[in-house]
């Protein structure tokens, strides 16, 4: 098998605590991704899905204790790089898309001015002229209707479906061969979800992008998705192909799964998810 895109070798991250003690968030995890390939990450609120995400990013916030014994990209060696290098690699190479476009866009330019700024980065010398068919085309291209007037409008003029496609637009246009999608749809209902991931498709389909995909939505997962990691507790409890995911073995996945009730012939009491501290308890140097 090729090198993989992304290599994760016991990732520790941790937050210091009033007290002094540190707060373990991700504790220990190791996972690949190959070329083209789409990762599902899910588990519970707090399980350390987005922090992983953020750790191959190098954007993890300025109070997170971290290491690890491998992080490469592309076969390069992360944890050997400068940070110049690295910033360099985030805004070419690999992208991230937030849950909620709010957040990330900018409020007081025009979608032209954010996303002149994103191509600006690749095409430096790129005319104004020239500049603005690219925008124009960016966004057609995620099959944004108006685009000449959506070019012109600030975020708070934007829907949320259209404003994560305007995201997609700015974060896939230099083609990045990682993209982080930190649940990229729960802001935005069912119609419109399915057309954000429509778009993310052929972006994927299109540059041999590999996807880390983090979500709660384990039906999305598993259609959407080539294999998915369980994540409790700071520590990956399974990893398996997504198609086989219903087949799951592990009590915490099959808790997730059970929450998930079929939509003919509900059960008429959800289970509950009983617990196991065993679920916390690190994975031996074997084991991982
Ligand atoms: N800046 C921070 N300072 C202190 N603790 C943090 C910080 N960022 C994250 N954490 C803690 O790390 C843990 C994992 O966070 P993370 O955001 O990765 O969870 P998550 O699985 O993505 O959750 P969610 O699904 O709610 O987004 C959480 O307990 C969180 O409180």
């Amino acid at each position: 098998m090729s090198t993989p895109l992304c290599e994760i070798e016991n990732l520790r991250i941790g937050f210091a605590a009033h007290d002094g003690t540190m707060a373990d968030a991700v504790r220990g995890i190791s996972l690949t991704l190959q070329r083209g390939e789409r990762l599902g990450i899910v588990g519970e609120s707090g399980s350390g899905k987005s922090l992983t995400g953020r750790a191959l990013l190098g954007l993890l916030p300025p109070s997170a204790q971290w290491s690890a014994d491998t992080l490469r990209f592309d076969g390069q060696d992360l944890l050997a790089m400068r940070p110049k290098e690295r910033r360099r690699l985030c805004g070419t190479q690999m992208s991230m898309i937030l849950q909620d476009p709010k957040y990330s866009l900018n409020p007081v330019m025009t979608v032209a001015q954010q996303l002149r700024e994103a191509f600006r980065r690749h095409e430096p010398k790129l005319g104004a002229r020239a500049m603005r068919e690219k925008i124009v085309a960016a966004l057609a291209a995620v099959h944004i209707r108006n685009p000449e007037r959506v070019a012109d409008a600030y975020p708070h003029e934007l829907s949320g479906g259209m404003g994560q496609r305007v995201m997609i637009a700015m974060m896939v246009s230099a083609g990045p061969r990682l993209l982080v999608a930190d649940e990229p749809t729960s802001a935005l209902d069912v119609l419109v979800s399915m057309q954000v991931l429509a778009v993310l498709d052929e972006m994927i389909e299109k540059h041999d992008t590999g996807l880390v995909f983090i979500s709660h939505d384990l039906p999305l997962v598993m259609s959407f998705c080539d294999r998915v990691v369980v994540m409790v507790g700071g520590r990956v409890v399974e990893t398996c192909a997504a198609r086989d995911l219903k087949h799951a073995e592990h009590p915490y996945t099959r808790g997730l799964l059970a929450a998930n009730p079929p939509l003919t012939d509900p059960p008429d009491e959800l289970p509950t998810l009983r617990r196991d501290a065993a679920w916390l308890v690190e994975p031996s140097a074997k084991e991982r």
